[in-house]
């Protein structure tokens, strides 16, 4: 027993004298003998301890892409243990405004998983580039060492780590910066220019909350939307792309734009605003969807405006058939302008683009097309499977008016909101019109001016509502004269009524 004890003894300064003798040599030594000497102290070490350790380095191989999961464990430490750190580094967040605070480097913290304790050490090492060119720099290569005991090694390998690594990679996603790209039309790409797609950031601050829509509506397309980004193995189990297909439809100024906006907020994706009419051909159709991320929208808006949908580009009419909006107007004249004319892109194109083999790259994606007219879409295109779930958008209803008021004035009752559930009920008006109406247009505006003109608004779309029942060919005739009631509320109704009566 003594022996084994004077042995240990012995055993333990030699290894104390050695590890003084390494750190004197290691500030002194040429950087291939310190790689040495590191070498075989390390070796030596791993021999005695009980301790595993794993590193995770920020760079592999040559520095051109950054370790996921070194960024993971980053984020990771950086939640979870940057409170017990004694030492912190501090960088400003994603949108400038707040601090991130990591551990600084050689800095140590400890972590406990399922009762088992474990160490994480930042540290960082310096190495001379390849180059021969003696004036470069050296580089540092960062990188978080883990340390646990042997005997938990199953139990850090396999549970312990694969949670810091989802942990890390959703506090990565919850803060990273969204974007909004688009692949703007009649531009051409240099052939250094590594993507199609141009972006910003996307900030807009639409949230279902805010969305006038029906509350039971609204709680279903929540749901849907949930249970798709958390169906990934569901997905793979049925053989399906994890993807889904929106038809998002109805009157202008119903919220189709406004949802879109809602759901990436929701599920945190990025948004692709594909501008169909400025996309050549379907090679390049197929090179925009290659080059789309997972965790994503691709909308294509008005989609009635961007192709013939019979299976041919639109031709160029010159004269408006009786149904065409402004929209469609717009359209064709920007697709002119811009090069679109020369697209080439087809309804097999796009139904490929939609559910061929290559949509199924990249994965948790959502298509989402608008249109104001359903109807007039190819069935091909919006059948279940490619549209799986179609959405109508419509007139605002005394459900999205209460939404509407809370969000505009801060008012969850009024006396004048019988008067205004009354006539709502009655006249067609978007949520677009009435959030209008509800938007006091001077400091002086009052919730009650706001409601007065709000009535006003509906008891004149109510009107013409009447009037395009009774009297349509008036009624016809006066919006040529006058414009659109719904979209300027100008038309003096009872001007209108009285014609209709004569
Ligand atoms: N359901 C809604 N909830 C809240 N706000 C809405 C809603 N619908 C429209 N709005 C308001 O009206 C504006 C226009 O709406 P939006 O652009 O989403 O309409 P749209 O249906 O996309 O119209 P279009 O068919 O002309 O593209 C939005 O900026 C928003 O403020
Ligand atoms: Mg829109």
């Amino acid at each position: 027993m003594k022996m084994m004890s004077e042995m240990w003894t012995t055993m333990g300064s030699t290894l104390a004298s050695f590890m003084f003798l390494w750190t004197i040599m290691r500030q002194y030594c040429p950087y291939g003998v310190q790689r040495f000497l590191e070498k075989y102290t390390h070796r030596i070490m791993s021999y005695f301890s009980p301790y595993i350790r794993i590193s995770f380095h920020e760079y592999m191989g040559d520095r051109l892409k950054r370790s996921e999961a070194y960024a993971a464990v980053e984020a990771y430490l950086s939640a979870n243990t940057s409170k017990s750190a004694k030492r912190l580094k501090a960088e400003l967040g994603k949108d400038s405004s707040n601090l991130v605070l990591t551990m600084d480097e050689y800095e140590r913290v400890t972590d406990e998983h399922k009762g088992v304790k474990v160490w994480w050490v930042s540290n960082k090492v310096m190495s001379p580039t390849r180059s021969s060119m003696s004036y470069y720099p050296e580089q540092e290569r960062r990188f978080y060492k883990l340390t646990f005991h042997n005997k938990y090694r199953d139990l850090i390998t396999e549970s312990y780590l694969e949670h810091v690594m989802r942990e890390g990679k959703e506090i990565r996603l919850r803060n990273r910066q969204r974007k909004l790209y688009t692949n703007s039309p009649g531009y051409k790409w240099p052939s250094y220019k590594q993507t199609m797609w141009s972006h910003i950031v996307f900030e807009h601050p639409a949230t279902f909350e805010t969305m006038a829509l029906e509350p039971e509506k609204k709680k279903e397309i929540i749901e849907d939307l949930i249970t798709f980004s958390k169906s990934k193995d569901f997905y793979a189990r049925i053989g399906k792309a994890w993807k889904r297909g929106y038809l998002l439809h109805g009157p202008p100024g119903t919220g189709k734009s406004t949802m879109i906006a809602a759901m990436a907020n929701l599920l945190a994706y990025d948004v692709y605003d594909l501008e169909l009419t400025a996309v050549k051909d379907n090679t390049e159709l197929r090179k925009l969807l290659i080059e789309t991320t997972s965790k994503s929208i691709i909308v294509i808006e008005d989609i009635d405006c961007s192709l013939d949908l019979t299976g041919q580009r639109k031709k160029k009419a010159d004269k408006l058939s009786d149904e065409e909006t402004d929209k469609d107007v717009v359209g064709r004249k920007e697709a002119k302008e811009e090069g679109g004319s020369g697209s080439k892109v087809t309804l097999s194109g796009l139904l490929n683009f939609i559910d061929g083999i290559w949509s199924a790259c990249g994965g948790e994606r959502l298509i989402v097309f608008t249109t104001n007219y359903v109807e007039k879409l190819d069935p091909a295109l919006i059948r279940r499977g490619r549209m799986d779930k179609h959405i109508q958008l419509s007139y605002c209803t005394f459900d999205g008016f209460k939404v509407l008021a809370n969000n505009y004035l801060k008012l969850q009752t009024h006396p004048l909101f019988d008067t205004i559930k009354r006539l709502i009920e009655e006249a067609n008006i978007t949520p677009a019109d009435v959030a209008e109406n509800l938007m006091p247009k001077s400091p002086m505006d009052d919730p009650h001016k706001c409601l007065s003109t709000l009535i006003q608004a509906l008891e004149k779309a109510a009107k013409a509502e009447e009037l395009e029942q009774n009297c349509p060919i008036q009624h016809e005739q006066l919006l040529q004269q006058n414009g659109s009631i719904k979209e300027n509320g100008e038309l003096p109704p009872d001007k209108a009524v009285n014609q209709c009566q004569l």
